[in-house]
Protein backbone atom coordinates (compact mmCIF):
# COMPACT_ATOMS: atom_id res chain seq x y z
CA UNK A 1 0.00 0.00 0.00
CA UNK A 2 1.33 3.85 -1.36
CA UNK A 3 1.74 6.80 1.15
CA UNK A 4 -1.26 8.03 -0.64
CA UNK A 5 -3.54 4.98 0.04
CA UNK A 6 -2.69 4.79 3.59
CA UNK A 7 -3.65 8.57 3.79
CA UNK A 8 -6.84 7.92 1.50
CA UNK A 9 -7.98 4.98 3.58
CA UNK A 10 -7.78 7.51 6.93
CA UNK A 11 -9.27 10.02 5.64
CA UNK A 12 -12.39 7.76 3.82
CA UNK A 13 -12.88 5.72 7.37
CA UNK A 14 -11.78 8.55 9.64
CA UNK A 15 -9.76 6.21 11.62
CA UNK A 16 -6.02 5.91 12.28
CA UNK A 17 -6.82 2.71 13.96
CA UNK A 18 -4.35 0.01 14.08
CA UNK A 19 -5.72 -3.51 15.58
CA UNK A 20 -3.42 -5.67 16.95
CA UNK A 21 -3.33 -8.85 16.33
CA UNK A 22 -1.62 -10.32 19.62
CA UNK A 23 -3.14 -13.57 19.70
CA UNK A 24 -2.85 -15.54 23.19
CA UNK A 25 -4.06 -18.75 23.07
CA UNK A 26 -4.02 -18.37 26.50
CA UNK A 27 -6.67 -15.74 26.51
CA UNK A 28 -9.21 -16.97 24.09
CA UNK A 29 -12.44 -17.47 24.85
CA UNK A 30 -13.18 -21.35 25.46
CA UNK A 31 -15.86 -22.24 23.02
CA UNK A 32 -13.06 -21.72 20.59
CA UNK A 33 -10.25 -23.84 21.74
CA UNK A 34 -12.39 -27.19 19.75
CA UNK A 35 -12.37 -25.29 16.73
CA UNK A 36 -9.53 -26.68 14.25
CA UNK A 37 -7.34 -23.47 14.73
CA UNK A 38 -8.39 -21.47 17.18
CA UNK A 39 -6.18 -18.58 16.85
CA UNK A 40 -7.61 -18.05 12.98
CA UNK A 41 -10.75 -18.68 14.54
CA UNK A 42 -10.58 -15.91 16.72
CA UNK A 43 -8.39 -13.41 14.65
CA UNK A 44 -10.89 -13.77 11.51
CA UNK A 45 -13.87 -12.67 14.00
CA UNK A 46 -11.76 -9.84 15.24
CA UNK A 47 -11.41 -8.57 11.63
CA UNK A 48 -14.66 -9.01 10.46
CA UNK A 49 -15.68 -7.35 13.66
CA UNK A 50 -13.32 -4.08 13.20
CA UNK A 51 -12.36 -4.21 9.06
CA UNK A 52 -14.73 -1.07 8.81
CA UNK A 53 -13.10 0.73 11.49
CA UNK A 54 -9.56 0.30 11.36
CA UNK A 55 -6.95 1.05 8.57
CA UNK A 56 -4.08 -1.39 9.70
CA UNK A 57 -3.88 -4.41 11.75
CA UNK A 58 -0.80 -5.50 13.14
CA UNK A 59 0.09 -9.52 14.08
CA UNK A 60 2.66 -9.16 16.81
CA UNK A 61 5.01 -12.48 15.33
CA UNK A 62 5.99 -13.59 18.77
CA UNK A 63 2.36 -14.98 19.99
CA UNK A 64 2.63 -16.98 16.45
CA UNK A 65 6.27 -17.81 16.50
CA UNK A 66 5.54 -19.08 20.20
CA UNK A 67 3.24 -21.47 18.91
CA UNK A 68 5.84 -23.49 16.62
CA UNK A 69 4.30 -24.18 12.88
CA UNK A 70 1.36 -24.46 13.90
CA UNK A 71 1.79 -20.39 14.75
CA UNK A 72 2.86 -19.66 11.71
CA UNK A 73 -0.02 -21.34 9.70
CA UNK A 74 -2.11 -19.33 12.05
CA UNK A 75 -0.39 -16.26 10.80
CA UNK A 76 -0.68 -16.62 7.21
CA UNK A 77 -4.34 -17.53 6.98
CA UNK A 78 -5.06 -14.26 9.03
CA UNK A 79 -2.58 -12.38 6.92
CA UNK A 80 -4.54 -13.70 3.78
CA UNK A 81 -8.05 -13.29 5.44
CA UNK A 82 -6.93 -9.35 6.35
CA UNK A 83 -8.72 -6.87 3.42
CA UNK A 84 -7.04 -5.45 0.71
CA UNK A 85 -7.86 -1.96 2.19
CA UNK A 86 -6.31 -2.39 4.88
CA UNK A 87 -2.67 -1.89 5.94
CA UNK A 88 -0.22 -4.92 7.65
CA UNK A 89 2.05 -4.78 9.98
CA UNK A 90 4.53 -7.54 10.80
CA UNK A 91 5.64 -6.46 13.94
CA UNK A 92 8.68 -8.61 14.71
CA UNK A 93 11.39 -6.01 15.33
CA UNK A 94 13.90 -7.77 13.13
CA UNK A 95 17.64 -7.07 12.22
CA UNK A 96 20.58 -8.17 11.63
CA UNK A 97 24.17 -8.13 9.37
CA UNK A 98 23.09 -7.18 5.81
CA UNK A 99 22.39 -10.71 4.18
CA UNK A 100 20.66 -12.04 7.55
CA UNK A 101 18.34 -9.00 6.88
CA UNK A 102 18.10 -9.98 3.66
CA UNK A 103 16.42 -12.97 4.36
CA UNK A 104 14.09 -11.56 7.28
CA UNK A 105 12.52 -9.26 4.61
CA UNK A 106 12.38 -12.30 2.43
CA UNK A 107 10.39 -14.49 5.48
CA UNK A 108 7.83 -11.29 5.67
CA UNK A 109 7.51 -9.54 1.83
CA UNK A 110 8.30 -12.27 -0.56
CA UNK A 111 5.69 -15.30 -1.07
CA UNK A 112 7.32 -15.73 -4.39
CA UNK A 113 10.24 -17.07 -1.81
CA UNK A 114 7.52 -18.97 0.41
CA UNK A 115 7.56 -16.09 2.12
CA UNK A 116 4.54 -13.76 3.75
CA UNK A 117 3.14 -10.57 2.10
CA UNK A 118 3.35 -7.96 4.53
CA UNK A 119 3.36 -4.17 3.86
CA UNK A 120 5.28 -3.35 6.60
CA UNK A 121 7.62 -5.01 9.31
CA UNK A 122 8.87 -3.40 12.73
CA UNK A 123 13.02 -3.08 12.64
CA UNK A 124 15.33 -2.31 15.23
CA UNK A 125 17.92 0.54 14.12
CA UNK A 126 20.64 -0.61 16.75
CA UNK A 127 22.65 -2.22 14.00
CA UNK A 128 22.90 1.11 11.16
CA UNK A 129 21.99 1.22 8.05
CA UNK A 130 23.21 -1.89 6.54
CA UNK A 131 20.83 -3.75 8.83
CA UNK A 132 17.91 -1.78 7.76
CA UNK A 133 18.25 -0.82 3.49
CA UNK A 134 18.15 -4.77 2.90
CA UNK A 135 14.37 -3.90 3.68
CA UNK A 136 13.88 -1.40 1.52
CA UNK A 137 15.12 -3.36 -1.54
CA UNK A 138 11.31 -4.40 -1.98
CA UNK A 139 9.86 -2.08 -3.83
CA UNK A 140 6.43 -1.20 -1.96
CA UNK A 141 7.53 -2.64 1.44
CA UNK A 142 7.84 -0.42 4.25
CA UNK A 143 10.35 -0.81 7.14
CA UNK A 144 8.79 1.01 11.02
CA UNK A 145 12.10 1.88 12.66
CA UNK A 146 11.80 1.70 16.49
CA UNK A 147 12.31 4.59 18.01
CA UNK A 148 10.74 6.06 21.05
CA UNK A 149 9.26 3.23 22.14
CA UNK A 150 6.38 2.79 24.87
CA UNK A 151 7.80 1.15 27.97
CA UNK A 152 10.17 2.25 31.03
CA UNK A 153 13.33 1.37 29.66
CA UNK A 154 12.99 3.16 26.25
CA UNK A 155 15.08 5.55 28.55
CA UNK A 156 18.19 3.39 29.19
CA UNK A 157 19.38 3.79 25.48
CA UNK A 158 17.07 5.57 23.43
CA UNK A 159 16.88 8.93 25.63
CA UNK A 160 20.40 9.07 26.01
CA UNK A 161 21.70 12.62 25.06
CA UNK A 162 24.44 12.80 22.02
CA UNK A 163 25.42 16.17 22.46
CA UNK A 164 22.80 18.46 21.18
CA UNK A 165 20.23 15.32 20.48
CA UNK A 166 19.27 12.58 22.27
CA UNK A 167 19.49 8.76 20.62
CA UNK A 168 15.92 8.10 19.36
CA UNK A 169 16.63 11.64 17.24
CA UNK A 170 19.54 10.42 15.71
CA UNK A 171 17.86 7.88 14.89
CA UNK A 172 14.50 9.48 13.14
CA UNK A 173 17.40 12.30 11.67
CA UNK A 174 19.80 9.70 9.93
CA UNK A 175 16.76 7.42 8.89
CA UNK A 176 15.00 9.67 6.96
CA UNK A 177 18.15 9.80 4.84
CA UNK A 178 18.14 6.03 3.89
CA UNK A 179 14.16 6.57 2.51
CA UNK A 180 11.44 9.00 2.10
CA UNK A 181 9.00 9.10 4.25
CA UNK A 182 6.72 6.66 1.44
CA UNK A 183 9.34 3.95 2.84
CA UNK A 184 10.43 4.46 6.65
CA UNK A 185 7.75 5.38 9.64
CA UNK A 186 8.83 5.29 13.45
CA UNK A 187 7.55 3.63 16.05
CA UNK A 188 6.68 6.44 19.29
CA UNK A 189 4.68 5.36 22.21
CA UNK A 190 1.24 6.86 22.88
CA UNK A 191 3.22 6.93 26.46
CA UNK A 192 5.74 9.30 24.97
CA UNK A 193 3.40 12.18 23.27
CA UNK A 194 5.38 14.75 25.15
CA UNK A 195 8.16 13.88 22.78
CA UNK A 196 5.79 14.10 19.73
CA UNK A 197 6.63 17.81 18.82
CA UNK A 198 10.13 17.12 18.65
CA UNK A 199 9.38 14.35 16.58
CA UNK A 200 7.59 15.69 13.94
CA UNK A 201 10.00 18.21 13.61
CA UNK A 202 12.63 16.02 12.49
CA UNK A 203 9.50 13.81 10.40
CA UNK A 204 7.23 16.16 9.81
CA UNK A 205 5.76 13.52 6.98
CA UNK A 206 6.37 10.63 8.21
CA UNK A 207 3.55 7.92 9.55
CA UNK A 208 3.85 7.40 13.07
CA UNK A 209 3.11 3.47 14.50
CA UNK A 210 2.05 4.50 17.52
CA UNK A 211 1.33 1.73 20.48
CA UNK A 212 0.45 1.78 23.86
CA UNK A 213 -3.20 3.37 24.31
CA UNK A 214 -5.76 0.98 25.97
CA UNK A 215 -3.95 -1.42 28.05
CA UNK A 216 -0.60 1.05 28.75
CA UNK A 217 -2.42 3.94 29.23
CA UNK A 218 -1.09 6.44 26.41
CA UNK A 219 -3.78 9.03 25.88
CA UNK A 220 -5.26 9.24 22.73
CA UNK A 221 -5.98 13.06 22.70
CA UNK A 222 -2.54 13.62 23.42
CA UNK A 223 -1.40 11.84 20.65
CA UNK A 224 -3.87 12.77 18.14
CA UNK A 225 -2.96 16.68 18.88
CA UNK A 226 0.82 16.30 18.48
CA UNK A 227 1.03 13.55 15.48
CA UNK A 228 -2.06 13.97 13.53
CA UNK A 229 -0.70 15.45 10.07
CA UNK A 230 -3.19 16.63 7.03
CA UNK A 231 -1.88 13.42 5.38
CA UNK A 232 -3.01 11.35 8.67
CA UNK A 233 0.46 10.69 9.58
CA UNK A 234 -0.12 8.44 12.70
CA UNK A 235 -1.75 4.58 12.74
CA UNK A 236 -2.53 4.07 16.25
CA UNK A 237 -2.46 0.72 17.91
CA UNK A 238 -4.59 -0.81 20.62
CA UNK A 239 -4.77 -4.85 21.17
CA UNK A 240 -5.36 -6.10 24.46
CA UNK A 241 -8.07 -3.07 24.91
CA UNK A 242 -9.79 -3.94 21.82
CA UNK A 243 -8.93 -8.41 20.83
CA UNK A 244 -10.01 -8.98 25.32
CA UNK A 245 -12.93 -6.51 25.94
CA UNK A 246 -14.68 -9.97 27.22
CA UNK A 247 -13.51 -13.56 27.53
CA UNK A 248 -17.28 -14.80 26.69
CA UNK A 249 -18.51 -15.75 23.35
CA UNK A 250 -19.78 -11.99 22.92
CA UNK A 251 -15.90 -11.09 22.77
CA UNK A 252 -16.27 -9.91 18.75
CA UNK A 253 -19.39 -7.61 19.85
CA UNK A 254 -16.95 -6.03 22.66
CA UNK A 255 -14.01 -5.84 20.57
CA UNK A 256 -15.88 -3.91 18.07
CA UNK A 257 -17.71 -1.54 20.82
CA UNK A 258 -13.98 -0.60 21.84
CA UNK A 259 -12.92 -0.22 18.42
CA UNK A 260 -16.34 2.07 17.74
CA UNK A 261 -15.16 4.02 20.37
CA UNK A 262 -11.53 4.36 19.49
CA UNK A 263 -12.80 5.79 16.02
CA UNK A 264 -15.39 8.05 17.25
CA UNK A 265 -12.88 10.08 19.25
CA UNK A 266 -10.17 9.51 16.23
CA UNK A 267 -12.69 10.90 13.80
CA UNK A 268 -13.33 13.94 15.77
CA UNK A 269 -9.63 14.55 15.47
CA UNK A 270 -9.64 14.33 12.23
CA UNK A 271 -12.10 17.14 11.78
CA UNK A 272 -10.12 19.04 14.11
CA UNK A 273 -7.41 19.49 11.70
CA UNK A 274 -8.74 20.23 8.54
O1 LIG B 1 7.09 0.68 21.80
C1 LIG B 1 6.39 -0.30 21.57
C2 LIG B 1 6.57 -1.09 20.44
C3 LIG B 1 5.71 -2.13 20.23
N1 LIG B 1 4.71 -2.42 21.10
C4 LIG B 1 3.79 -3.53 20.76
O2 LIG B 1 2.49 -2.97 20.51
C5 LIG B 1 1.49 -3.80 21.09
C6 LIG B 1 0.79 -3.07 22.23
O3 LIG B 1 -0.19 -3.88 22.81
P1 LIG B 1 -1.28 -3.36 23.90
O4 LIG B 1 -1.95 -4.61 24.32
O5 LIG B 1 -2.21 -2.42 23.18
O6 LIG B 1 -0.52 -2.69 24.98
C7 LIG B 1 2.21 -5.07 21.53
O7 LIG B 1 2.24 -5.95 20.43
C8 LIG B 1 3.62 -4.58 21.83
O8 LIG B 1 4.58 -5.60 21.70
C9 LIG B 1 4.55 -1.64 22.20
O9 LIG B 1 3.63 -1.86 23.03
N2 LIG B 1 5.38 -0.59 22.42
Amino acid sequence: MTYQELSEQIAQKQSYLCVGLDTDLKKLPHHLLTEPDPVFAFNRAIIDATADLAVAYKPNIAFYEAQGPRGWESLQKTLDYIPANCFTIADAKRGDIGNTSGLYARAFFDPAAAGLHFDSITVAPYMGHDSVTPFLDYEGKWVILLALTSNPGSADFQRQSLGEQELFEAVIETANSWAGPDRIMFVVGATQAAELGRIRQLAPKNFLLVPGVGAQGGSLEDVSRYGLTTDGGLLVNASRSILYASGGTDFARRARAEAVSLQQEMARHLQAIR
